[in-house]
């Protein structure tokens, strides 16, 4: 189910009308301007006291967290906030919001999260920041797992805006063999990331690497793909999230939100 709410429409809640309000006024424009309206929205839908949640990675979610942070203070919401990465946990503890963690709180009511691209069933493509396997195991806890993209990400069929690659992280003395073998079983090529103001491979936060792999372009069931890459040895998790998502917003140029969940 697709909608689209414009701005006279989404002004028509209090709520909605606020984010609306801030977006235009927030000074941001294009991609920064959706990815503030869409995490905003998610954040004023979706989010209540006595909570716990789950907080993803990347740059939209740093407009969610601020927001979380000014419904804490404005509202006196009471949330558990589980981090995804060391970038989230940084994000949490510098906007004074409560840091938990899974082994304190195993079941999450929400988790929000952005993503790389996705498609008409809501499945996704992440990890283009590295942090898929602690998104991926976060977003498993959650009741309810929010997508927040910019317009750039709401995709029909996955690999059509992002071109990088499936992301999958691999245990470092894998990572040989499991490019061999996604290459041989599945076609495409698997990229070892490379860092950048660092000399070598990008090291995850579990201190693994990634391999980022171009699928051949006739690639379409993401389902079987993703279990036919988790059974290599020496994965450790693929950037692929099928039938996680609940519900997407995506944050289009002009500040109005295309909302959509699964068909
Ligand atoms: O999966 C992720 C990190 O591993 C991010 O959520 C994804 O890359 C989207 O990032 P951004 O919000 O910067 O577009």
């Amino acid at each position: 189910m697709c909608r689209h709410w414009n701005l006279t429409r989404f002004a028509g809640k209090v709520v909605e009308g606020l984010t609306v309000t801030r977006a235009m006024s927030s000074g941001l424009t294009g991609v920064e301007a959706g990815k503030r309206a869409a995490a905003r929205a998610a954040v004023d839908n979706h989010i209540k006291t006595g909570q716990a949640v789950g907080i993803g990675s990347g740059s939209t979610i740093v407009f969610a967290v601020e927001r979380i942070a000014e419904r804490v203070k404005s509202e006196k919401l009471q949330l558990q906030c589980v981090p995804t990465s060391f970038q989230a946990k940084q994000l949490i503890q510098d906007n004074n919001l409560t840091l938990s963690s899974l082994e304190t709180c195993p079941k999450l009511d929400i988790a929000i999260d952005g993503a790389d691209e996705v498609d008409d069933d809501l499945n996704c493509i992440k990890g283009g920041g590295g942090c898929l396997t602690q998104e991926k195991i976060v977003a498993s806890c959650a009741k309810d797992f929010i997508i927040i993209a910019d317009y750039r990400k709401n995709s029909g069929s996955l690999g059509t805006y992002w071109t990088k690659g499936i992301p999958i992280e691999v245990i470092p003395m894998a990572y040989r063999p499991v490019q061999i073998r996604v290459a041989a079983e599945l076609g495409g090529k698997a990229d070892l990331r490379m860092a950048i103001r660092k000399a070598g491979p990008v090291v995850t936060d579990n201190g693994n690497f990634i391999l980022d792999w171009v699928a051949p372009e006739n690639t379409h069931n993401w389902e079987v793909v993703n279990q036919k890459i988790k059974m290599i040895p020496g994965v450790l998790e693929t950037g692929l999230f099928i039938k996680m998502a609940r519900v997407a917003y995506f944050g289009n140029e002009d500040g109005s939100i295309t909302s959509r969940t699964p068909p």
